[in-house]
């Protein structure tokens, strides 16, 4: 792809925030960028200035010489830059008029409108990044948390690209080898041949399981994890929600059924991303407007990744305690004992229906006793998952996920081909798919249509 420097048209588009701001970029990027550019600039001439020169001008309409804005104009040119393309970026006054008036000028002076993440996919399409590393731009922009910065800036620095390329590159020496084989079979017997292909192939696996370990975690830190305050009416839920949140977001009262609908809340808890959910009290009810709620927390319920159950210490255990205890029997759960600053009625030894490996706090959202608590249970789940992890890599979205498994797949079946005794250039035809999904991760290998959805997910002007 030598020549892909010229292969493409020169794009433009606003790469800051739309809205008041003190300085806002116009980015350009393409062959004629500078040309382009030059049209609209009065100052030094930009075809003559060094490459990485910031220039002092202005931006003067061609038509009729009007003044538009007083700028800063980046000169970049190919092949050190963002996207190995000359680059020109414009820093305008930051207003929304001035800066799309910019946009317009270079538009009408030969430059096409970008669409959106068309930038990162030329620096993809150019060689200067892997599709992971593009994917984590991505996710370093709506990262909620500094972990899940962390991650991202891991993945763009290519440490997920170096992984998925070690691993293809002991398939490929793998393949060599069967090639020798079966090209000169008296230089290597096919036994010998085969056990080296069942060894790489199991090393290969486990390397992707260990991965596949860490999408789970990829997954929470891109979207929280959906954490459902549940119980019956009156038990605490609002109020330990408010503790956790640090502020009164939920209406707390002493009348059973205050909440009526979902109250949803991302926090960042021990680096943890969370979308926190208290819900109505599930109970029966003739309420219409009750009735509805509890629905919703029903279903809540059913979606959340982390089921928070309250209990009221201070009183009996009612029916509908229980059903919500076995309808959450078999979820990610933790057990509240909320109220513990009244008399206690039941304990958690009194609770038949609390599994022994399930985990059980004692709260009070009044004095704030085990709130803290609560945090550190849950930075412990989450972290847990994330510290298998080597050199921080990640698995962060559910493209990477899905082509891991479908390479775990061709490798089951190198391993269970061979462990039939199927010859080996039979054997080799899945160990070769495997490298070929592997190269999809990475994007070695790629449908047109996956890189075109892939990158219209960005923003305009990434
Ligand atoms: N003004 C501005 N700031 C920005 C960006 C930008 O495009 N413009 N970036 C946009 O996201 C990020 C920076 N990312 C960048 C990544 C690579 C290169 C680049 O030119 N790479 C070349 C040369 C590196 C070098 O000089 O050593 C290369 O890799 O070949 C530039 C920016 C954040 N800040
Ligand atoms: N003593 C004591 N009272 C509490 C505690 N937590 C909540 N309360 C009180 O219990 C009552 C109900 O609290 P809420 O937070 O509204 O309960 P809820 O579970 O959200 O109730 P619904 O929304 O009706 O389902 C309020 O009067 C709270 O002040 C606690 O730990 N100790
Ligand atoms: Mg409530």
């Amino acid at each position: 792809m030598a020549s892909a420097v010229t292969e493409y048209d020169t794009i433009a588009a606003i790469s800051t925030p739309p809205g008041e701001g003190a300085i806002s970029i116009v980015r350009l990027s393409g062959d004629q960028a500078v040309e382009i550019a030059q049209k609209v600039f009065k100052g030094k001439d930009l075809t003559k200035v060094e490459s990485h020169t910031i220039n002092y001008g202005h931006i003067v309409d061609p038509v009729d010489g009007s003044l538009v804005d007083e700028v800063m104009v980046s000169v970049m040119l190919a092949p050190k830059t963002f996207t190995r393309e000359d680059v020109v970026e414009i820093n305008t006054h930051g207003g929304i008029v001035a800066t799309n008036k910019v946009l317009q000028l270079l538009i009408g002076s030969g430059a096409r409108m970008a669409e959106p993440g068309e930038f990162t996919k030329r620096a993809f399409l150019n060689g200067r990044i892997d599709l992971t590393q593009a994917e984590s731009v991505m996710d370093l922009i709506r990262a909620k948390t500094d972990k899940a910065m962390q991650v991202a800036v891991n993945q763009l620095d290519g440490n997920l690209n170096h992984l998925i390329t070690n691993l293809r590159q002991e398939i490929l020496d793998s393949l060599a080898q069967v090639e020798v084989n079966i090209d000169y079979p008296e230089y290597d017997t096919e036994q010998l041949t085969t056990k080296m292909l069942l060894e790489k192939a199991k090393l290969v696996s486990k390397n992707i399981d260990s991965l596949l370990k860490t999408a789970d975690s990829g997954e929470i830190l891109q979207h929280g994890l959906a954490t459902a305050i549940v119980g019956k009416p009156n038990v605490g839920k609002s109020s330990l929600l408010n503790r956790l949140l640090d502020e009164d977001k939920a209406i707390v009262t002493d009348v059973a059924g205050t909440t009526r609908d979902i109250v949803e809340q991302y926090v960042n808890i021990d680096g943890v991303p969370l979308k926190l959910i208290d819900t109505a009290g599930v109970r029966d009810t003739n309420d219409k407007v009750e009735k509805i709620g509890v629905e919703r927390s029903k279903k809540a319920l059913k979606d959340a990744d982390l089921v928070i159950v309250v209990l009221d210490s201070s009183r009996e255990l009612e029916s509908d305690d229980i059903q919500l205890l076995e309808a959450t029997s078999g979820k990610h759960r933790i057990i509240i004992f909320n109220k513990n600053d009244l008399v206690p009625v039941i304990t958690p030894e009194t609770v038949k229906q609390i599994n022994k490996d399930d985990t059980i706090l004692q709260t009070s959202a009044i004095t704030n006793e085990g709130i803290e608590k609560i945090k550190q249970t849950i930075g412990h789940i989450f972290n847990s998952g994330i510290e298998d992890s080597s050199n921080n890599v990640i698995i962060t979205s559910a493209r990477q996920a899905g082509l891991l498994r479908q390479a775990k797949e061709n490798l089951n079946d190198v391993i269970s081909g061979i462990e039939a005794g199927m010859p080996i250039d039979l054997v080799q035809i899945d160990m070769t798919s495997c490298w070929d999904t592997l190269g999809e991760i990475t994007g070695e290998s790629y449908p047109d249509e996956l890189i075109t959805q892939l990158f219209s997910q960005f923003c305009l002007g990434k």
